[in-house]
């Protein structure tokens, strides 16, 4: 009898039996608001080294840029569509006003002050950790019972609650979900959740511990269907690369202001940043590599040429596989 989840080292390794377990043995067909799915409940699964959250599968297509943006919009407690709609236009018809987000925002629920005492949940559970370190309270809630009231909510959020739990000196993480959607949700979700994890172990100063992902309802909606073949068929034909990956420094609110606001400048500027320009940027190594994440996708977006060869070198490798990945004819790769 096993009482614990399937254990997987990557997101890659996880995310591809879990197309493979709903693509091959699907346990209902289900018809919800206009899309047909299959699906399997209550599956779970758990990362024993998290910061490998990026799965290599070039039927994936995996939009580093778009993932990013969500993990900043989500630790900066944001709800507003002009910045995350211009990363992934696909949420502007989940916008009930055309400028904020409700369900899909977890940000404002889990990092602004929410008016108890001033405090985030994200700082509560951070401060009680730091007070009571084997603690089982350190949850945050996402879904709040509100959102049920209107039948016709266009969005809902997923996610139940994100709890920490530090152990021997390694901070855990375990996400509940209500529902997923296995080829794009799973995806985004766990590198945003992932994220939040290793944001608050270096907050912490500790180490990243495991993810635990559970979800009431996986699914693959049926439209998705030869996406998923791909990936499965990628994932068969050979295993995929590995790159280094880098760690998050701790990086204290204002660092992730800082980042936000030069977010906002690559995204509103007019002007082709340097990689120089980027170096003079004070915030940390790992900071700017994002940011020139945000300037390639800047010219990819508003210029017809390749990326600009300094930008395209200054990538990592992992980072520079996925845009080439994903923007084969806007990357060259080195
Ligand atoms: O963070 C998110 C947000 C949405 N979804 C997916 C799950 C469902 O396929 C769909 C939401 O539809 P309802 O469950 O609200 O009907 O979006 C996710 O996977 N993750």
């Amino acid at each position: 009898m096993t009482l614990t989840p399937a254990t997987f080292d990557t997101f890659g390794d996880a995310y591809v039996a879990v197309l493979r377990r709903i693509h091959d043995q699907p346990e209902y067909d289900t018809r919800g608001r206009g899309k047909d799915a299959v699906e399997v409940p209550n599956i779970s699964f758990q990362l024993t080294d998290p910061i490998r959250r990026s799965p290599y599968l070039v039927a994936r297509r995996t939009n580093i840029v778009f993932n990013y943006a969500e993990a900043l919009w989500y630790l900066s407690g944001r709800d507003d569509l002009a910045m995350i709609g211009y990363y992934a236009p696909r949420l502007e018809k989940l916008s009930a006003d055309g400028i904020r987000l409700t369900g899909t925002a977890y940000g404002p629920r889990l990092f602004a002050a929410d008016g108890t005492d001033g405090r985030s949940q994200f700082d509560r559970v951070i401060d009680l950790l730091r007070h009571d370190p084997d603690s089982k309270r350190a949850a945050m809630l996402v879904m709040r019972p509100d959102e049920l009231v209107d039948s016709g909510n266009p969005d809902v959020a997923c996610t139940l609650a994100l709890q920490f739990l530090l152990r021997d000196g390694r901070l855990h993480a375990t996400a509940s979900m209500r529902g997923n959607d296995a080829l794009i949700g799973l995806l985004c979700d766990t590198f945003s959740f992932t994220m939040i994890q290793e944001l608050a172990a270096r907050r912490l100063g500790v180490d990243v511990g495991t993810y635990t992902h559970h979800v009431g309802s996986m699914h693959i909606n049926v439209l998705d269907a030869a996406r998923v073949e791909a990936i499965l068929a990628e994932a068969d034909r050979a295993p995929a690369p590995m790159f280094p990956c880098s760690e998050m420094p701790d990086t204290s609110p204002e660092e992730l202001a800082t980042v936000l606001w030069w977010e906002q400048a690559i995204r509103h500027g007019g002007t082709t940043l340097t990689v120089d320009a980027v170096a003079r940027i004070p915030v940390s190594g790992y900071w700017r590599q994002v940011l020139l994440l945000f300037e390639a996708y800047r010219q990819i977006r508003h210029i017809g040429d390749p990326v600009t060869a300094g930008i395209t070198a200054a990538l990592t490798a992992g980072n520079r596989w996925l845009m080439a990945a994903r923007w084969p004819d806007r990357i060259g790769m080195p």
